[in-house]
């Protein structure tokens, strides 16, 4: 990891926060153990240890104070016993629960949203990164500014896991004008928003397909960049190492060119307000032409992971698009017995890779040119003089490969999006068996 402010904060503190994880079992959950060691992960990410596990056992999570009172006088003892400097609940907690339980236990009491907050703070590094995160922290604090008395509760707290990053000057504002930055921070955001979308016309103009890298966390996106162009983009075994998108353009072997997009991983319970904030980040593969889904095919939560990011990507409203399933670190598995192998009955195509030895991404690369050849046709048709309008529509929506002016008008070579076959006055000159659609 880069020096983040982490970092810093540490080198200033004695020795590194130590915290007690605190889980609720219920019957409705049965990734408990999953989430948990993934709370683990989380907070060592954020730079500290992990004391203790806790679970308890319920029939639902306790509203006023998420664990009931028994496991509160245990978790006590405990944080005394560990000189622990504070609990982490692995659920979002209410304004309610969270003021409750710091009573009771009178130490630092975080959430696994504050905890994946804090790693976003640390990690967002372009002004866009920057705006998003801070403005997820103010919704988050204002949401629980009511009754809670932060500024007092806070100033208790001091530094250190939960309190970091842009927003930690402000943690004191009062709500007014807490409300006023969120408000200016919007307009800021709509700003890069609006610059995003300027981009995103401009690439929809060099007619460049676009390929979205997505995938739980530490699956192996910036890997899989890196390996394929040279891009240079930060990957370690730590979760959310990747937060602003970074895009490169690969040559596949037909010669024909895609752009790649490394997006921000998915995780269980992902914020509300951190997709609200990252909307137009993570929204890369809604404007993509195809999604290529990265799978740790080490994991052993990987089909919950799977499941995750398909429902994620629903919420993001990514549309009916191709998707080619990449089950990687395959260098990690007995690949021999072909009925133990993964599967995504989800995905158009499936290829095992490892973006680490370079496995099966040859067969990737063909994968990609095949299923953007299958969404394009090709045409090839001399356009009278007066047809420039129909020729503007193959520049702008298709890839113009050449146009040489005849004595008879424009003979026009390229490849076009069948749904813009009829926009292009086409559809009337393609031989279907020339094309196969
Ligand atoms: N053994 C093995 N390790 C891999 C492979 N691909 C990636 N890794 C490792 O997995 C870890 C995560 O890789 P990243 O590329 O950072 O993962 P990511 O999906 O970009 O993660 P985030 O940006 O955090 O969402 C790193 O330690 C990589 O070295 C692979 O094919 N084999
Ligand atoms: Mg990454």
């Amino acid at each position: 990891m880069e020096k983040s402010l982490m970092a810093k904060t540490h080198d200033m503190e004695e020795r590194e926060e130590r915290f007690i994880l605190v889980a609720v079992q219920t019957d409705e959950r049965d990734d408990t153990r999953q989430s948990l060691a993934e709370l683990r992960e989380l907070v060592k990410t954020a730079g500290a240890q992990v004391c203790d596990v806790v679970i308890q056992n319920r029939e639902a999570v306790h509203p006023g104070t998420y664990i009931g009172k028994g496991k509160i006088e245990e978790l006590a003892c405990l944080a005394a016993q560990y000189d622990a400097d504070g609990i982490v609940c692995d659920d979002e907690l209410s304004p309610a629960q969270l003021k409750n339980l710091e009573e009771e236990l009178n130490c630092k009491v975080l959430d696994r949203t504050l905890v994946i907050l804090d790693i976003f703070a640390a990690r967002a590094s372009t002004s866009e990164g920057k705006i998003q995160v801070e403005m997820a922290q103010l919704k988050y604090r204002m949401s629980r500014l009511a009754g809670l008395g932060l500024g007092l509760s806070m100033s208790r707290l001091g530094g250190g896991v939960g309190t970091r990053g842009p927003g930690e000057k402000k943690i004191e504002m009062d709500r007014r004008l807490i409300r006023d930055r969120i408000a200016q921070l919007k307009s800021e955001l709509d700003e890069v928003v609006r610059h995003r979308e300027v981009t995103r016309q401009q690439r929809k103009k060099t007619s460049m397909p676009v390929a979205a890298i997505v995938g739980y966390t530490n699956a192996g996106k910036s890997t899989l960049l890196n390996r394929l162009t040279d891009a240079d983009v930060l990957s370690e075994d730590k979760l959310f190492a990747t937060l602003d998108p970074t895009t490169r353009e690969l040559v596949l072997t037909d010669k024909s060119r895609v752009l790649l997009t490394d997006t921000v991983g998915f995780i269980r319970k992902l914020p509300h307000h951190l997709i609200d904030a990252f909307r137009s980040t993570l929204e890369e593969a809604r404007y993509a032409d195809i999604i290529v889904h990265v799978v740790d095919a080490s994991n052993d939560d990987m089909e919950r992971q799977m499941e995750i990011v398909y429902d994620t990507l629903q919420e993001l409203e990514v549309g009916d698009k191709p998707v080619i399933t990449l089950f990687n670190k395959c260098d990690m598995l007995d690949m021999t017995d072909s009925s133990a192998k993964p599967r995504d009955f989800k995905a158009d195509k499936t290829v095992y890779i490892s973006a680490k030895t370079g496995q099966g991404l040859d067969e990737f690369e063909e994968a990609l040119g095949d299923i953007l050849r299958g969404s394009k046709v090709y045409i090839e048709h001399c356009y009278g003089f007066a047809d420039a309008g129909k020729i503007q529509v193959i520049r702008q929506y298709g890839q113009l490969m050449s146009e040489d002016y005849t004595a008879d008008g424009i003979m026009v070579k390229g490849y076009i999006g069948k749904e813009y076959l009829d926009r292009a006055g086409l559809s009337s000159y393609l031989k279907k068996e020339d094309n196969e659609y």
